[in-house]
């Protein structure tokens, strides 16, 4: 009887206050072993996204972990970046003025470093990817077979019959690349995508912030400064009293799928017009008479529920366990 293996995860992130907070939980999590981060434009520019990943790295000295940074730009070149320093603080981090990492990005890319790892462990390898989808779209032109290769692949991304937070189409990470979205939800890999109307029923409250605070641990007391300005800003634009924990949830998704239900289906991206961004599911139980643009395409899953107080929990538990 030996130990169970555990679970090889690669968060692709654009560093961002929820994807600091998503990645010291998968640190903190024994059921999973973060093999590399690969980075991506979004809440910050790809330069800063991967000046980011590799301070959360020192900060929780895991320089172990190898640093491969993306593409600074959209899948087709053209597309503008909308980034959210708005959201996230100027410095992505919740403008605390860290010191610039010692260590550095590895050689390779990040769409050769996701082939590569995809090649070397068929199958084994969960995706976790919590920007726009750029990389993933890049490494499938890389290696028609990287979809097949990949093991998961779980998406923040998406706004499922609700509003997006960019506009009331389009949720932030597709609508960073739309192209490179529908791309990989139409690619024929195993596809999780949780989206805002799942996300957004997760809420880390001001008192869990003062809880993180207090705790005297060290990844709870980092994460309470780094909160600030992301509460702020939810405080103002959404008048919640607390934040979203969306790439959180997200990783904890690949972690304990028992987590979250689901639904099956076809998932398309508009890429034009007024929705561009917006992402349609179609559930295949339902039959139309003609041929439609999801007809004969792959199935993905979609999350339906969560159990929010389960995940809030979690974040707790895993942000002050050491
Ligand atoms: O209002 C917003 N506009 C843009 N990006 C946002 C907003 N709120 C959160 N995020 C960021 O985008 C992803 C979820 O869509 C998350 O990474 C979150 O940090």
């Amino acid at each position: 009887m030996g130990m169970v293996e555990k679970k090889k995860i690669i968060i692709d992130t654009d560093p961002g206050v929820d994807d600091a907070m998503a990645i010291f939980v998968a640190l903190r999590s024994p059921e999973v072993e973060v093999i590399g981060l690969t980075t991506i434009f979004g809440n910050v520019y790809t330069t800063l996204a991967t000046r980011n990943a590799l301070h959360l790295l020192e900060f929780a000295e895991r320089t172990d972990i190898p640093v491969a940074e993306g593409s600074h730009v959209t899948i087709n070149k053209t597309t503008k970046l909308r980034i959210a320093d708005f959201v996230h603080g100027a410095d992505g981090l919740g403008n605390q003025n860290f010191p610039s990492p010692k260590g550095r990005q590895i050689d390779q890319s990040a769409p050769a470093f996701l082939v590569e790892q995809a090649n070397l462990n068929p199958g084994k390898v969960t995706l976790v990817a919590l920007g726009p989808l750029t990389n993933i779209a890049l490494a499938i032109q890389l290696d028609p077979e990287f979809s097949k290769k990949i093991g998961q692949i779980v998406v923040l991304g998406g706004a499922f019959l609700v509003n997006g937070n960019v506009n009331p189409a389009a949720e932030a990470n597709i609508f960073g690349d739309p192209e490179a979205a529908d791309m990989v939800f139409t690619s024929g890999a195993d596809v999780l995508a949780v989206g805002l109307n799942v996300t957004h029923q997760v809420l880390l409250t001001d008192a869990d912030r003062d809880t993180l605070a207090q705790s005297g641990r060290k990844f709870g007391q980092y994460m309470s400064k780094i909160l600030g300005f992301y509460y702020s800003y939810h405080h103002d634009s959404y008048g919640v009293q607390g934040v979203y924990l969306h790439d959180p949830t997200t990783l904890l998704a690949a972690v304990n799928p028992s987590l979250l239900t689901y639904t099956e289906g076809v998932v398309r991206v508009q890429t034009t017009g007024i929705m561009r961004g917006l992402t349609m599911f179609h559930n295949s139980n339902r039959r139309f008479e003609e041929l439609t643009e999801w007809s004969n395409k792959p199935i993905v899953k979609v999350a339906v529920t969560v159990d929010a107080a389960a995940v809030v929990k979690l974040v707790m538990e895993r942000l002050m366990n050491s």
